[in-house]
């Protein structure tokens, strides 16, 4: 089922999804009674939504089959069978059952002891349990080893789906309630009806549970002999199901829709906030330093009051008085004594044993179990279509910055640096009104160093982004790669030819080496690894800021010195260095940007707010408000005497 690509969409349009009837009946079903529901929230029993069920079972349910039944097409058929076989099970058990009751009364009624044939039904059931029991391992054992496959599978999709997507396309809230919805389908295998999830495999359940009331339907219709016997059955069966409905009925009296509305989504949205940030290290200091537990916990107490609905006025038993009486009422006790007429009525009639009365019963109360099981099962599965849609839709969704195939170009090398073309190039972040980047135009040779500065909010970060492919910008713009229109380079391509450091880098929870990707093979002439700090394989007590720094700058000098990486991207990259660390950065990135002979081979651009080191560059790009007021050299710069000359002397 590989995705078509989706039409070309220009930027912050509506976004296009392929098989885009999919994704709609999904996002259309997350709606009840106009309200949004919250990714993973049970969808309302309507006919729109049984349609939309329908719909997406329809798209959905023949690829994740086929999926299923590649991982063990013989283990997954032998599954099919054992179920249906172990439907029957419960009937045999009560068919040996009786023969044992009767053959016991038959020997206290006659007097005769010799108890050789009870002795032999009992070895025959202690038998059929233990055949029973094998089967059972066996049968469980084949489903693990399935159960555990699929999850690996489906588990391994949906984090191969999540790797590949791009930021703009997991800036849409949509396509994150997708992806959270595909999360809960995967969790879905971890075993049976897991923790009310249902999973295609659990469908296998429902064929048990059939064959276990045709079983049990059989054998009472075989018991059934005559009219006494058939208006005794009747009469079970109504008996047995009249005290279910009763109390589904009062059920449904006080069930509230369980969907949640938007109220409680966004509570929903703030307790979890709040508790990631009483539960999270990184906010610790700030959280004591700043007294902001009090505010933390009367937030979340909020929050969890409306999600538990403890703010809302509930309806006592006392306002409706005959609401109270029946719930006094215990109708339910009555009505399972009336299940014990039958019993007497069954035992007058002289064609009855006391065996065929406990198989009858047995199965009465089988059949009745089972059907409600039905009902459980079916309610899930109704629910786990949504959620199969989810996944469905998930795989099929592409990474918005990747361009169809009929525009993709090869990127164009160069071999002396990246080139770098910007035409208005403007940027607003998703919920935001003002544009972070306007009009943003200048051009940069291959092989040249931009230093990009400017005041705290000024654009720097989000132009980094943008030369790095990381966020799409306006339609109205231009980005030219190598001559090249930047939208026709498959981003994963573009990413190889780039190595960055960013404002906000990883601190990656590995070692050293993990972090740096140090591959001592691959370490170059420069030795950039030489900015990783030394510190053990598992440093007991953390890095330092400025250790961490080091590591970032050394993971991105790793990559630099790859022939293929054409563009060097520093997001003030020596922000918490000294200033022996800072100089040897720059004395690196001179180094790794040149052939061996001298030759510059790759473009540099670095952010940063010490305008001291803004002077060893090429170019300097001076940003306000969004977009870059000047370019030029230093000393062009200086002598215009602008924003820039007047930044410079205040930092001087
Ligand atoms: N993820 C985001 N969502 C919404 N707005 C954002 C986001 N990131 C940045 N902005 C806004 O975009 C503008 C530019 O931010 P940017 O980080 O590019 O500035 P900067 O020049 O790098 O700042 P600094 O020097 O402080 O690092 C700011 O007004 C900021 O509030």
């Amino acid at each position: 089922m590989r995705p078509t690509h989706p039409p070309r969409r220009a930027a912050n349009d509506e976004p296009q999804h392929p098989q885009a009837p999919l994704y709609h009946a999904w996002l259309a079903s997350r709606l009840a009674k106009g309200v949004p529901l919250t990714p993973g929230a049970q969808r309302p029993v309507s006919r729109a939504h049984v349609e939309l069920a329908v719909a997406i079972a329809r798209r959905s349910c023949r690829s994740v089959l086929a999926l299923l039944c590649q991982l063990h097409p013989w283990r997954l058929t032998a599954m099919v069978a054992m179920d249906l076989f172990r439907g029957v099970f419960p009937a045999f058990r009560g068919y040996s059952q009786a023969l044992i009751i009767n053959e016991l009364q038959t020997v206290i009624s006659s007097g005769n002891f010799l108890c050789e044939r009870l002795f032999r039904l009992i070895a025959t059931e202690l038998l059929r349990v233990a055949l029973e029991s094998c089967f059972d391992s066996f049968a469980t054992a084949n489903e693990d080893i399935i159960q555990s496959s699929a999850r690996f599978v489906m588990e391994y999709r949906q984090m191969e789906q999540r790797v590949r997507m791009d930021g703009p396309t997991l800036a849409d809230p949509n396509i994150r309630d997708l992806f959270h919805e595909s999360d809960l389908f995967v969790r879905s295998f971890n075993g049976t009806a897991n923790f009310g999830l249902f999973s295609p495999l659990d469908l296998l359940r429902i064929l048990t549970l059939v064959s276990e009331t045709a079983s049990h339907i059989l054998i009472l219709w075989t018991m059934t002999s005559n009219r006494t016997h058939l208006s005794l059955l009747t009469f079970s069966i109504i008996s047995y199901i009249l005290p279910l409905l009763i109390s589904w009925w009062n059920k449904n009296t006080e069930y509230v829709d369980d969907y949640q509305d938007v109220k409680t989504a966004r509570a929903t949205a703030k307790q979890n906030k709040m508790r990631g940030m009483a539960q999270s290290d990184a906010y610790r200091a700030e959280v004591i330093l700043f007294g902001l537990g009090p505010w933390i916990l009367d937030n979340w107490a909020k929050a969890r009051k409306t999600t538990l609905g403890l703010d809302r006025r509930r309806p006592f038993a006392d306002d409706h008085p005959l609401g109270s009486l029946l719930s006094n009422i215990n109708t339910t006790g009555i009505l399972i004594a009336l299940q014990n007429i039958p019993v007497v009525l069954a035992m007058q009639s002289s064609s009855t044993t006391l065996g065929s009365f406990t198989l009858y019963r047995s199965s009465v109360e089988s059949i009745v179990f089972s059907a409600r099981q039905l009902v459980q099962l079916l309610r899930m599965a109704y629910q786990g279509v949504f959620l199969m849609g989810a996944f469905c839709a998930a795989m099929e969704v592409e990474p918005r910055l990747q361009p169809s195939k009929e525009a993709l170009v090869p990127y164009p090398r160069s071999g002396k640096g990246m080139s770098l073309e910007l035409r208005n190039v403007s940027y607003t972040y998703p919920g935001s009104r003002e544009p972070a980047l306007k009009n943003v135009s200048f051009s940069l040779a291959a092989g040249e160093t931009l230093a990009i500065v400017g005041l705290n909010g000024s654009g720097k970060s989000t132009l980094a982004h943008v030369l790095l492919r990381l966020l799409e910008f306006d339609a109205a713009g231009s980005l030219r790669v190598n001559g090249a229109d930047v939208r026709s380079l498959a981003p994963a391509e573009l990413h190889a030819r780039c190595t960055a450091v960013f404002q906000g880098f990883a601190r990656l929870d590995a070692s050293v080496r993990e972090n740096t990707r140090l591959d001592a093979a691959g370490a170059g002439p420069h030795h950039p690894d030489a900015f990783a700090p030394a510190c053990p394989r598992n440093p007991p007590h953390g890095l330092s800021g400025g250790e961490w720094q080091r590591i970032a700058v050394s993971r991105a000098f790793m990559r630099a010195q790859r022939p293929e990486v054409e563009l060097i991207l520093l997001d003030e990259p020596t922000a918490s260095l000294d200033a022996h660390a800072q100089n040897r950065v720059f004395e690196t990135v001179d180094a790794v940007s040149r052939t061996a002979d001298g030759q510059r081979a790759k473009t540099v651009v670095f952010i940063t707010h010490r305008l001291a080191t803004a002077r060893r560059a090429d170019k300097i790009a001076m940003m306000h408000h969004g977009t870059v007021v000047e370019f030029g050299t230093h000393e062009e710069l200086l002598a215009r005497g602008g924003s820039y000359a007047s930044l410079y002397n205040a930092s001087i």
